[in-house]
């Protein structure tokens, strides 16, 4: 028997960002292995029309449920969405329901964030640092309190290149950064925002960094720990390999190089892809949540939850392995065919974008105009590669996480928790697990059928035709326009056309 997955029997669990990518997991893993605990109370806020209820609804119907359902028929009676927005005083939410929260909750997995890079850091901060601040305010007023687990980023001092699982300060205080949020108007934000987060490529990472610095401070008699995730990709093995539904980290990369829009990136093949499967991270978070409540460390323990140290990867050999994927289970409706390349060089990489993206993308638009239709191809390229831009930071540098603390809870688990719970990823088969991770984004992403994969290879031999015929049209031109301007081009040309004449005639 599985000391965690009972230890989850008969609780009450608090969940934000529920509705995300990694607290979806997570519900579906608290659900499937212990179906006999008492409720999962989860935060969510109306969007795009939908009330909390329409929202759970499509997610316990989603086929990330599937097998829930066959463990814990009455799971939509042990979930109880709590409309909330963090963005608000006290999330908005009802006296009720913050009673019953209250009185009730026995753990928290606090995962909601915006992680969106661009994000403003007003907003950064109101997400990742102010809620933070409120939520543990909440939990301190929670008498049956015996957990709260933290999410951040395993990028929150990525301007460090060894990271240990200590919490670094900022140099301004979380507190202070907060008031001046309150007055200071959004001009000079954005002015002070590139002094404020430093070293550090964007808002995000920031302010996830600022948002541990207020668990420490905050922790008062809680009992905290900090999870710290890398990149977070498809799942490996639960509840089926390959699971992914939304675009961040490789995900949207993957689309845009089996669509062939993404010809070129400039990443260091060498450099190590810290990628972790969500089903991990999902695993370890249960480990934490029940090492935290039982153990009670002394101090607030972070958990790493990397791959780097354990089995490296690398993004050549993952963009290779990505590559060749596509050969097996092409994309439909590719816009060219995927072959794209890793540059490390900025005039190259501007080269590339020059020659293989925007120009393609001129002369598709440029055909749409001929056919009477809209142009999109050019904006669509500018968003992609503002998109790659972003990214580049975290596929140009490798970053050592020191894992002692994840090392020391995967030596506490019975072997029996170590299978059901498992956080090692020495195990995971690269090869296998990217091809799952491609197969993924083709089915869930997608939406794409199995039974279209003949109908893409063969667009994908016509796009390689037209590809073909594009370019030797494109020489004939070049070589006719030379043989009209040069003696020595003329001569060259009929001592190749003499010699081709000679041996055909032999
Ligand atoms: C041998 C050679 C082979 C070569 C290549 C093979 C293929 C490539 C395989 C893998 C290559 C390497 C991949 C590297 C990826 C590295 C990621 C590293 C990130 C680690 C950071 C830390 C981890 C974390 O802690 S947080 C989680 C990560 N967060 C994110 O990823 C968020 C990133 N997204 C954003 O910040 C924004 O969405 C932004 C700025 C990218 C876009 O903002 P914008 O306002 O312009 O647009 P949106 O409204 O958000 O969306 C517009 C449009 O773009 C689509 N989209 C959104 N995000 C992405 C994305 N990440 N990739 C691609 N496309 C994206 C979105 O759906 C919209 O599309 P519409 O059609 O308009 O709806
Ligand atoms: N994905 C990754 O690669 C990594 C993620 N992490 C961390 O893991 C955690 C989960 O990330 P992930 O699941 O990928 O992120 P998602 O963007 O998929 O999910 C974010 C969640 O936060 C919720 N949220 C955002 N704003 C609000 C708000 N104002 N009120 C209520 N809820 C809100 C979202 O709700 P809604 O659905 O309504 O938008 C959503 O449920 C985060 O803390 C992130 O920093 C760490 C490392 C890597």
């Amino acid at each position: 028997m599985s000391m965690i997955a009972a230890f989850y029997g008969g609780k009450s669990i608090l969940i934000t960002g529920a509705t995300g990518f990694m607290g979806k997991v997570l519900m579906e893993k608290l659900f499937r292995t212990s179906p006999d605990l008492k409720v999962i109370y989860i935060l969510v806020r109306t969007k795009a029309g939908q009330t909390t209820q329409q929202r759970v609804f499509q997610i316990l119907n989603s086929k990330l449920f599937e097998k829930v359902k066959e463990v814990c028929p009455n799971v939509h009676e042990k979930i109880r969405a709590i409309y909330a927005d963090l963005n608000q005083n006290d999330f908005a939410i009802s006296k009720e329901d913050m009673q019953e929260l209250l009185s009730c909750t026995n753990i928290i997995f606090h995962c909601a964030a915006t992680v969106r890079f661009d994000d403003p850091l007003r907003h950064a901060v109101q997400l990742n640092v102010t809620a933070t601040q409120q939520l543990l305010l909440m939990a301190s007023q929670m008498p049956k309190l015996e957990a709260f687990i933290h999410i951040s980023t395993a990028f929150s001092n990525c301007n460090l290149k060894h990271i240990d699982e200590v919490i670094y300060p900022c140099p301004v205080e979380p507190k202070k950064i907060i008031d001046s949020m309150e007055w200071l108007d959004d001009a000079i934000i954005d002015e002070i925002t590139p002094k404020l987060i430093g070293d550090r490529p964007n808002t995000y990472t920031y302010t996830k960094a600022l948002g541990e610095m207020v668990v420490q401070q905050e922790s008062g008699n809680l009992n905290i720990a900090i999870i710290r995730p890398s990149i977070v990709g498809a799942t490996w093995q639960e509840p089926f390999p390959g699971w992914v539904d939304n675009l961040n980290g490789p995900s949207g990369l993957i689309i845009a190089a089996g669509k062939g829009f993404l010809r070129s990136i400039r990443a260091t093949p060498m450099a190590v892809a810290d990628l972790i499967p969500v089903d991990t991270v999902v695993n370890l978070t249960l480990a934490v949540g029940w090492y935290t409540a039982v153990h009670r460390p002394k101090s607030t323990l972070i958990y790493h939850c990397t791959s780097g140290n354990f089995n490296p990867c690398n993004w050549g050999k993952m963009g290779f392995q990505v590559l060749a994927t596509f050969e097996k289970v092409p994309f439909e409706r590719a816009f060219r065919r995927p072959n794209a390349d890793f540059t490390t060089n900025t005039i190259t990489s501007q080269y590339w974008n020059a020659v293989s993206h925007r120009a393609p993308a001129i002369i598709y638009d440029f055909y749409l105009r001929l056919t009477g239709r809209k142009p999109r191809m050019t904006k669509l390229m500018n968003r992609l590669l503002r998109t790659v831009s972003m990214l580049e930071y975290f596929v140009n540098r490798s970053w050592e996480w020191s894992t002692y603390n994840t090392e020391m809870l995967m030596s506490e688990l019975s072997p029996e928790d170590q299978r059901v719970f498992n956080f090692d990823v020495r195990q995971l088969n690269w090869l296998e697990y990217i091809e799952n991770y491609v197969l993924g984004v083709k089915k869930y992403l997608l939406k794409e059928d199995m039974a279209g994969i003949p109908e893409a290879k063969q667009h994908l031999r016509r796009l390689r035709n037209i590809h073909y015929l594009f370019n030797t049209a494109l020489f004939l031109i070049a070589w006719r326009l030379l043989i009209a301007r040069s003696q020595m081009a003329r001569n060259v040309w009929f001592f190749i056309l003499r010699m081709m004449i000679f041996y055909l005639r032999r």
